[in-house]
């Protein structure tokens, strides 16, 4: 199998070109090569294919397997992917995903794409969109709601507001997100009750009105050094609190995001880098 391995902020993925290249079970495939020690290594795999609907559908798949409905740091790479090796010569293309069809404007200096804007649609906070599922608990938005989590044992609470952008994420506000044991507490929001199909949570310290340090437990992945869907649920869920203006540059681990949250069109756009790592071929 010929793949490109991209990343956009450090959330590195393996792409394949499924104009040319057929998988059988992209599920299996992306267990096998995210595997940092005995694959190639990354936060999952990124399958470019034909539409029907739009110019390029895009199908992607986290570190253990599971399906995800939208990748915000993805699709900017596809963005790059199909403008780079000619698949189109458009600068703004639209894709395809489980989210729905987006629209993307391809940044081009000296014939390649630096960085790509998304109209990433319409956030959601309707409870059953996230989904999210608290006994009781509010029906219309949560936001600045309590959860619990066992962390050593001992019963903590945090306070979270929920957005779906496609996809699940619980934003969950602190005072330094450098000092948060991850690999700790990740897990125990991602398969946390509240969350029927589990969650994408985003740890996040506003440091002024535009302007946020933002660490995520990806569901599906773990830890990755950032994660495009969970900046721009993270930038609502600031507006909702109060706590930022709707332009607001997120700092990640992996680089920094633009986020325009547009509360007149009700869409978020998301503007950052793509870039190439490296091309190879893998036996699968
Ligand atoms: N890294 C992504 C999100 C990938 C999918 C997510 N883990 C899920 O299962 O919903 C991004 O940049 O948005």
């Amino acid at each position: 199998m010929k793949f490109t391995k991209m990343h956009g902020c450090g959330n590195d993925y393996i792409y394949v070109n499924c104009f040319e290249e057929s998988l059988s079970n992209p599920n299996e495939v992306s267990r096998i090569v995210s595997d940092r020690h005995f694959g190639i290594g990354s936060d999952g795999l990124i399958c470019i294919c034909p539409s029907k609907t739009a110019d390029f559908r895009m199908a992607m798949y986290n570190a253990d397997g599971s399906e995800g409905k939208m990748c915000g740091n993805g699709i900017r790479c596809v963005a790059k992917y199909v403008y780079d090796n000619k698949l189109t010569d458009k600068t703004t293309i639209t894709v395809e995903t489980l989210s729905g069809i987006k629209t993307l404007n391809l940044n081009v200096s000296n014939g390649s794409v630096k960085t790509v804007t998304v109209d990433m649609g319409a956030p959601s906070l309707t409870p059953a969109d996230v989904p999210v599922v608290i006994p009781n608990g509010p029906k219309d938005s949560v936001v600045n709601t309590p959860i619990t989590v066992s962390v050593d044992g001992k019963e903590t609470e945090y306070r979270m507001t929920c957005v779906s952008m496609g996809n699940p994420h619980a934003i969950i506000f602190v005072d330094d997100v450098h000092i948060l044991d991850l690999e700790k507490i990740g897990p125990l929001f991602e398969k946390h009750p509240y969350f029927p199909e589990q969650v994408n949570t985003e740890f996040i310290h506003v440091i002024d009105r535009n302007q946020i340090d933002m660490r995520v437990w990806e569901r599906g992945s773990g830890e990755t050094l950032a994660c495009g869907t969970g900046a721009c649920a993270s930038v609502v869920a600031c507006v909702l609190n109060g706590l930022t203006e709707n332009n607001v540059t997120v700092h990640l681990l992996g680089g920094d995001l633009t986020i325009h949250y547009d509360q007149n069109k009700n869409t978020v756009f998301m503007t950052g880098p793509a870039a190439i790592i490296c091309t190879g071929s893998i036996e699968i």
